[in-house]
């Protein structure tokens, strides 16, 4: 019933087209189009790709669900659909979103750029906190580069992966880029230890792993570019005690999962959740190892001097920052990989940095950034909505705190009663109520009534999906900012 009357007013022109996806594959067309507020494929004409497709027919056409069995049936009909991996020679960026529906304009930000967008990308602690999946994160993306018409590929990260478990899951589901996170290998105890400490702790490890640290760095000055690296002994114990398991953990996933994937995957290392900066010989040594075991890695992400924190611009030293940056980039560049900047959204006073150090060669990983996005399309077309969210999200701030580190002062964030509905917006351009926002995601969109029914979520997306052009439009400028000032033409 519903597909004839929705096949009938697309006869009449009365449901809105996607122009961009219209696609044909041996004898069928397909397009997607929005009627009451959803999206579906409409698939006309035969053959295989037109049986495949599960939907319900009326007068010789199909209307499809974007749901995962059809996105995989797209899949093997357009390959454009399949994510797929980059190497190490372009520029990347991470354009993570939790919500699904922010896909469209993220390729139409790229779109016509020399970038590559990992448009699916999520960590575990994203999908415990929005309730999605992984095939949900690659169908959005897929259907979205369908919508868009867009040919150019993308890619699909298993972010902040840390257990063998999950690695399977993502390659398994056909993710092509993995980012291992290696916070759990890495002991920050040591990494804050004294030196007397750090030396009794060294002369435990077996005399086989001092020997082959020692061998190779104490007291040896390696020169990157410019820029010389020298180990004394306080140094590489510290570095060998801080470093030994994750790089055996690094060494290992590598052998086990990425050599043995039989395609190509972007193998990413994270060093970036931790205590304490990645000092730049730390990361050379921890390089130097994986390359030494012919480890491949796309990226490594370690974490730089000063702060970044989510969904704001970096916090420290920026001459601190450019030094620091100088030596990390080109220690990328001696191994031949690209230098990864985590929680890369919203770093405008360093983008130019990145850009120039890197010679355009970088992954850069944004996420939440989007969301606030969207949150700022509600704030201008729903006050009423956008007011209950503040007012919730400033009584579960400190439940959120438990996943994300910000140093956000709730006391800086003026009172919802004293800013008017125009105001609201406005909101989006603090730091502090963008930190409100941006950690509180998974406890606004998963929170219900006491009747089970959503407090927020369907209004929220309700909102996005008749506001959907205003938020293509929010997302190409302000991800285009970022693409901008990174250089990016
Ligand atoms: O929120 C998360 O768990 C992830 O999106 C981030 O930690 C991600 O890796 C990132 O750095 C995005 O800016």
């Amino acid at each position: 019933m519903k597909a004839q009357s929705i096949i009938e007013r697309l006869a009449a022109g009365q449901v809105h087209v996607y122009p961009r996806s219209r696609h044909e594959s041996e004898g069928t067309r397909v397009q997607m189009i929005k009627a009451e507020g959803r999206k579906y494929l409409v698939a006309e004409g035969s053959g295989k790709l037109y049986d495949e497709l599960r939907g319900e027919e009326a007068d010789g056409v199909k209307l499809c669900e974007l749901s995962h069995e059809n996105r995989l049936v797209l899949n093997r009909h357009f390959p454009f659909t399949v994510p797929q991996a980059f190497g190490k020679q372009s520029a990347t960026i991470g354009l993570g979103d939790r919500l699904g529906i922010a896909g469209p304009g993220h390729v139409q930000t790229v779109r016509g750029r020399a970038i590559h967008p990992i448009l699916a990308q999520q960590s575990i602690r994203e999908l415990a906190l929005t309730g999605r999946d992984y095939k949900q994160v690659i169908d959005a993306a897929a259907y979205a580069v369908f919508q868009e018409g867009y040919t150019e590929g993308y890619g699909a990260d298993g972010d902040h992966l840390k257990k063998e478990e999950d690695i399977r899951m993502a390659l398994d589901l056909g993710f092509t880029m993995l980012t291992l996170d290696c916070s759990e290998q890495i002991d920050n105890e040591a990494a804050q230890a004294g030196e007397s400490e750090v030396k009794r702790k060294y002369e435990e490890l077996p005399e086989s792993v001092r020997s082959h640290y020692e061998a190779k760095y104490l007291d040896k000055t390696f020169q990157v570019g410019p820029h010389a690296i020298h180990f004394d002994a306080a140094t590489l114990m510290r570095d060998v005690l801080v470093y030994r398991e994750a790089i055996q953990f690094m060494i290992y996933i590598y052998e086990k999962y990425i050599q043995t994937a039989g395609r190509a995957v972007d193998f990413e290392i994270s060093i970036d959740e931790t205590l304490t900066p990645t000092a730049p010989g730390s990361h050379f040594l921890v390089a130097s190892e994986l390359i030494g075991k012919n480890v491949d890695i796309f990226s490594m992400a370690p974490r730089f001097i000063g702060e970044f924190q989510k969904g704001i611009d970096y916090i420290g030293d920026i001459a601190q920052f450019e030094r620091e940056l100088a030596v990390h980039a080109a220690i990328a560049d001696r191994f031949g990989y690209k230098l990864s900047i985590h929680s890369g959204a919203d770093k405008f006073s360093v983008f130019a940095l990145v850009g120039r150090y890197t010679n355009g060669r970088f992954h850069v990983k944004t996420a939440g950034t989007n969301w606030l996005e969207a949150v700022r399309i509600v704030a201008k077309t729903n006050p009423g909505l956008y007011r209950r969210m503040h007012q919730y999200a400033l009584e579960h701030f400190e439940e959120a705190t438990a996943y994300y580190h910000v140093t956000t002062n709730l006391n800086n964030i003026r009172p919802l009663a004293d800013v008017s509905d125009e105001e609201l917006p406005s909101y989006m351009n603090e730091n502090d109520a963008r930190q409100l926002l941006h950690i509180t995601y998974g406890l606004l969109l998963q929170a219900k009534k006491d009747d089970g029914s959503s407090l927020f979520r369907d209004e929220f997306f309700r909102t996005l999906s008749e506001r959907e052009e205003d938020y293509e439009a929010a997302l190409r400028s302000h991800i285009g900012k970022h693409l901008d000032l990174l250089g990016v033409k």
